[in-house]
């Protein structure tokens, strides 16, 4: 797997690992805002697993096969204030932020039902990227308990899914969670004290299993859409009862249940309009190189007055023998092979790694470079301290190289203020005596439009009071009104554009007030 494919590299990393920490003490922790899968107050006493999957299926009931449009497509962000989508404003506080240039905002919410199913004990889903994000809002066409079965075989349908599938995708669907009294009180009483919220869940357990499935049939189920006092409601009934239980018999089989909902979740995920390709299965890959920028005056690797090589690599497994070595050469194109150890080791595994039996770790570098020197290229070797020659993991034989120093990140001088203003400072440093208008950035905001991305231009002027180091000047940007977005930067040397490509703001490790 040649290195950098950021098309490849960004939803691995999102739907492996979930999370992504940065030297600065910078943490996204998609899957930890899960919680395990334990019933959670801010809930209302069902999990945030269960908010997410039914927060996807109702961003996918937009779709109509017949037309190819809707789908899995973030369409739900503008139907919020729809009657259907009662109760799940607050569940897109957990998909917003964590979209890039390479994952889309409906991909998100597609890794967040595979992370909720994985978290609450069920099957592995693969996960394709690619989804489109509409920008608007959709057809309604969620549907409701109070609708008869036709309506509901007619809006599976126009779903994609037939009677079997609606049947099975309904069971897969309300093993989790429940019915709140604070959305459907004509379904579910109050809480005898006003002051606790109400949920009475669908099956025996906050778990992904079939206990839904086994308890519809032994007809012990508090499903209140099977037993609801008003018969108009019993939605789940109609449904489940609608082929003469002969799906639920299915479903009720141990083994049954998971496979064919990993199946049904999966066609859910991957509804989208006819348009949409989405990429191959995204497979976990056994050794990873980090997102790697070389910066300038950067305080990490002690190292103000020379060039530090942040990158990082993710190995399959822990091994506590082992010995990671970063390796890099210069620009002089000599023998000289520098070297240096890990700064830290941290935790890569996720509910979906261990799935598949595997804890990646991943080892962390800054390592301090000479400025005339710099870097061409650098690999790693891997020794597992087992007796046998280390690995050499260098691109496949092409090193990982680094194609330019005339203009990097400054991630110290740099800022970010999330306290109040929620804007960013970036601070480059710039070889040679290029002027400022030979000197500019691109940001891209994936969100930063009301949802939809936005490209912002960025300008920069020379920054005087920042001493010059190693023949590098300072240049200062303009204010960004934007806190998570990437950049490039540029310089154009003797009618030369160098380019520095997909840098993210939480590179950036410095507060405004710090
Ligand atoms: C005829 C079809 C359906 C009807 C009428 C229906 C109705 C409902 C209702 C009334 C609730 C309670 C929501 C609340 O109190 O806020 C609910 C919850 C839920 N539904 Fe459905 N649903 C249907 C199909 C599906 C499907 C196909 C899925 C996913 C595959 C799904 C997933 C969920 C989940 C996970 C919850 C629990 C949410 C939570 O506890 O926060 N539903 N459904």
């Amino acid at each position: 797997a040649k290195w950098p494919n950021h098309e490849r590299d960004e939803p691995e990393n999102f739907v492996y690992e979930g999370r992504r920490e940065h030297p600065g003490g910078f943490i996204k922790d998609f899957y930890g805002l899960l919680a395990n899968c334990v019933p959670d107050a801010n809930a209302g006493g069902s999990s945030i697993a269960a908010q997410w999957v039914r927060f996807a299926y109702h961003d996918m009931s937009t779709h109509n096969i017949d037309e190819g449009i809707g789908g899995l497509d973030g369409s739900i962000r503008y139907e919020l204030d729809r009657d259907e989508n009662i109760g799940l404003n607050f569940t897109l506080r957990s998909f917003v932020g964590h979209a890039n240039r390479y994952l889309s905002f409906p991909d998100i919410i597609a890794v967040g039902v595979i992370g909720a199913i994985a978290t609450c004990g069920g099957p592995l889903i693969p996960f394709r990227s690619g989804r489109a994000f509409s920008g608007q809002a959709g057809p309604f066409g969620v549907p409701a308990p109070d609708q008869d079965l036709a309506d509901h075989l007619e809006i599976f349908r126009r779903q994609g899914f037939n009677q079997e599938e609606m049947i099975g995708l309904v069971a897969c669907g309300h093993t989790l969670g429940g019915v709140r009294n604070r959305d459907f009180p004509y379904l579910v009483p109050p809480n005898p004290d006003p002051s606790v919220p109400n949920i009475q869940n669908f099956a025996p357990t906050p778990k992904f299993d079939n206990g839904i499935a086994k308890e519809y049939l032994a007809q012990t189920t508090n499903d209140v859409l099977v037993i609801g006092v008003n018969e108009t409601t019993r939605s789940d009934l109609r449904i489940f009862s609608s082929d003469g239980n002969e799906m639920m018999e299915v479903l009720a089989h141990d083994g049954t249940f998971s496979n064919t909902c990993r199946h049904l979740l999966e066609r859910m995920i991957n509804t989208v309009p006819s348009g949409v390709a989405l990429s191959d299965v995204v497979e976990l890959l056994p050794v990873k190189v980090g997102p790697t920028f070389l910066g300038i005056a950067d305080g990490l690797a002690n190292a103000y007055d020379r060039l530090t090589l942040r990158t990082d690599i993710r190995l399959l497994d822990p091994n506590p023998n082992r010995i990671v070595t970063l390796y890099w050469s210069d620009c002089f194109g000599g023998d000289t092979i520098y070297a240096a150890q890990p700064y830290n080791i941290s935790d890569a595994s996720s509910a979906i790694t261990k799935a598949l039996g595997h804890s990646p770790v991943r080892y962390w570098f800054a390592a301090p470079v000479d400025i005339p020197a710099s870097v061409s290229k650098f690999w790693f070797s891997v020794d597992e301290g087992n007796g046998e020659p280390p690995t050499i993991c260098d691109n496949d034989g092409e090193g990982h190289v680094i194609k330019q120093d005339e203009v990097l990140l400054a991630p110290t001088l740099s800022w970010v203020d999330s306290e109040s203003s929620n804007t960013t400072q970036i601070v480059i440093g710039v070889k040679g005596d290029s002027t400022s208008s030979q000197i500019y950035g691109k940001a891209h905001d994936p969100e930063g439009d009301n949802g939809s991305a936005l490209e912002i231009d960025i300008s920069f002027t020379l920054d005087e009071s920042i001493q010059s180091v190693g023949g590098y000047s300072f240049y200062r940007s303009s204010t960004i009104s934007s806190l998570s977005f990437s950049f490039d930067i540029s310089t154009v040397v003797d009618g030369r554009t160098y380019t520095e490509e997909f840098l993210r703001s939480f590179f950036i490790t410095k507060s405004s007030d710090s």
